[in-house]
């Protein structure tokens, strides 16, 4: 019997990835929820359009498809959004996570990952281990931490795994929001003049390698919180100055900032990065080098 795996977020950046890697597998049947219509437009799944700011269409989806596992990869992922509604992301990020865990566990669904960040630490140490000590700065890692909390509460009625990841970059279709890879090139093709941050810390993920760790970590029935991340350290200068080297942009129109000259809307968490030892011994998650991954995602 074939397990039913259902992805929340399916028209994201993760959700996407994950539906390309797991549209052809046979060993699955996949169910894909997004907000208002399907954008990845692909064969190898069923599409549910649901919004999950209403408990009552989250109920009925999980009734109606009885998933064996859920990844819950939908989110506000905006940190700006997240400042500046808070009550809506609470809603999506936290109490929209409360509603479909309680919905798995009615349903006698298997398997729940929930996917979390990076910013639910502090930035003031830098490269995490799982348990590390949170302390979020900013509104939009409050919600993951209260997401994260209320499924630590749930561990004893459902299978639970945690993935944290950082600074994720790629390339879907019809992307909700972009990300620094994208972003740099785009700009300095344009000849725009851009300022970027060489203060903060972090180990940038590629987003399939994240889709493959998911995957390996639900086959694997591997519970408990795992850090996916890339395995190299960077600055978001030194990304965009590696991949301007790459494609022979002028690194002229770049200026380096920092988090006193640079107001970002929402503090971001100086120092973060992630140990991925646990999740590599756990279930064989590997990544693919950041020169690699970037030219996969900017071919
Ligand atoms: N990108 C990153 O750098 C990082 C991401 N994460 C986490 O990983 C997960 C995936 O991130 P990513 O793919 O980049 O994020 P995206 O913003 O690309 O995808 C999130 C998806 O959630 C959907 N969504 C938002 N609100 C609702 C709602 N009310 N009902 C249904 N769907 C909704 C969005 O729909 P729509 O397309 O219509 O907006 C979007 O497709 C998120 O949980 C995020 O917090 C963690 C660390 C880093
Ligand atoms: C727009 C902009 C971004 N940046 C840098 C800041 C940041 O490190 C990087 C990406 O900027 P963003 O504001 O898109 O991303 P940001 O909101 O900082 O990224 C976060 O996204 C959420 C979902 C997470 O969970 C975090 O892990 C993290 O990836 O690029 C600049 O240096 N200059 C700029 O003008």
């Amino acid at each position: 019997m074939k397990n039913k795996v259902l992805i929340t977020g399916s028209n994201g950046l993760l959700g996407q990835s994950l539906l390309k890697l797991l549209k052809n597998d046979e060993s699955v049947n996949i169910y894909a929820t997004g907000r208002g219509e399907d954008r990845f437009l692909e064969n190898g799944y069923t599409y549910h359009d649901v919004d999950l700011t209403n408990g009552d269409e989250i109920h009925q989806l999980i009734a109606d498809v009885k998933p064996d596992v859920i990844i819950h990869s939908a989110a506000m992922s905006r940190v700006e959004d997240c400042e500046d509604y808070p009550d809506l992301a609470v809603k999506v990020n936290t109490e929209a996570t409360d509603i479909l865990s309680d919905a798995a566990i009615q349903n006698n669904v298997q398997h729940f990952l929930f996917i979390s960040t990076d910013f639910v630490f502090s930035g003031d140490q830098g490269m995490y281990k799982e348990e590390d000590e949170r302390n979020p700065p900013n509104f939009y890692g409050q919600t993951k931490l209260r997401a994260e909390n209320l499924l630590f509460d749930k561990t004893d009625q459902l299978k639970i795994s945690i993935i944290r990841t950082c600074l994720v970059y790629g390339q879907v279709k019809d992307m909700s929001r972009s990300n620094i890879m994208l972003w740099g090139r785009k700009m300095l093709s344009e000849g725009m003049e851009i300022k970027v941050v060489n203060d903060q810390i972090r180990t940038p993920t590629f987003v399939d390698d994240l889709a493959q760790g998911v995957i390996q970590c639900f086959k694997t029935r591997s519970e408990g919180v795992y850090h996916l991340s890339g395995a190299e350290v960077f600055t978001p200068y030194k990304m965009v100055e590696i991949m301007a080297d790459e494609y022979k942009l002028d690194k002229k129109l770049m200026t380096a900032v920092n988090a006193s000259t640079f107001k970002e809307h929402g503090k971001r968490p100086l120092k973060t990065g992630f140990i991925i030892d646990k999740a590599k011994q756990g279930f064989n998650y590997q990544t693919t080098t950041f020169i690699e991954a970037m030219k996969k995602v900017l071919s």
